[in-house]
């Protein structure tokens, strides 16, 4: 199953797809292009593609869309400025043809920062609720102590059994 990881740059896409594939937190620089890793849990292979977030490089986020089956949006919870720069790319990613049937996994990242956004907040500012043609899904995590990452992976894996 394909899975595209994506999001704003420094909100930790990197680091939680090493801690999916490794279970270790990895030392990152900024993605230029992408990073792919396969992940089997339970029988299940997930191929997932982590991309790059700067601005320059969203613009070939849709070069990876074909055949993807989960889309995971990873929000940095600490940057309230970029929020919505997430929700213009999240819109502009789910009218996307090749993305019609993905469903939507968003990971409210960096819970460890005091002050940072709540799940209920992100879902507010995203207006997640407004999505009706895409299944979604928003988690809790922390990529340094990878909390909350198994329960997002969970829904995927409950996705898959209902379709
Ligand atoms: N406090 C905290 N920092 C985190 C967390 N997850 C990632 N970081 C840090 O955020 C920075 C950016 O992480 P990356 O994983 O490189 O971010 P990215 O989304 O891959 O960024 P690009 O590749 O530029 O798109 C790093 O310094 C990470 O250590 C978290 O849950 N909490
Ligand atoms: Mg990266």
């Amino acid at each position: 199953h394909k899975v595209i990881i994506v999001g704003l740059d420094n909100a930790g896409k990197t680091t939680i797809l090493y801690q999916f594939s490794m279970n270790e937190v990895v030392h990152t620089s900024p993605t230029i292009g992408s990073n792919v890793e396969e992940i089997v849990i339970n029988n299940t292979r997930f191929l997932m593609w982590d991309i790059g977030g700067q601005e320059s490089l969203r613009s070939s986020w849709n070069t990876y869309y074909t055949n993807t089956e989960f889309v995971i949006v990873v929000v940095d919870s600490t940057d309230r400025e970029r929020i919505s720069v997430t929700r213009e790319e999240l819109y502009k990613m789910l009218a996307h043809e090749d993305l019609r049937k993905a469903g939507l996994l968003i990971f409210a990242n960096k819970q460890d920062v005091k002050e940072c956004m709540t799940v209920a907040e992100i879902s507010q500012f995203l207006k997640l609720t407004s999505i009706k043609d895409h299944q979604w899904h928003i988690q809790a995590c922390c990529a340094l102590t990878g909390e909350g990452l198994c329960q997002g992976l969970e829904w995927m894996m409950s996705r898959l059994k209902i379709r």
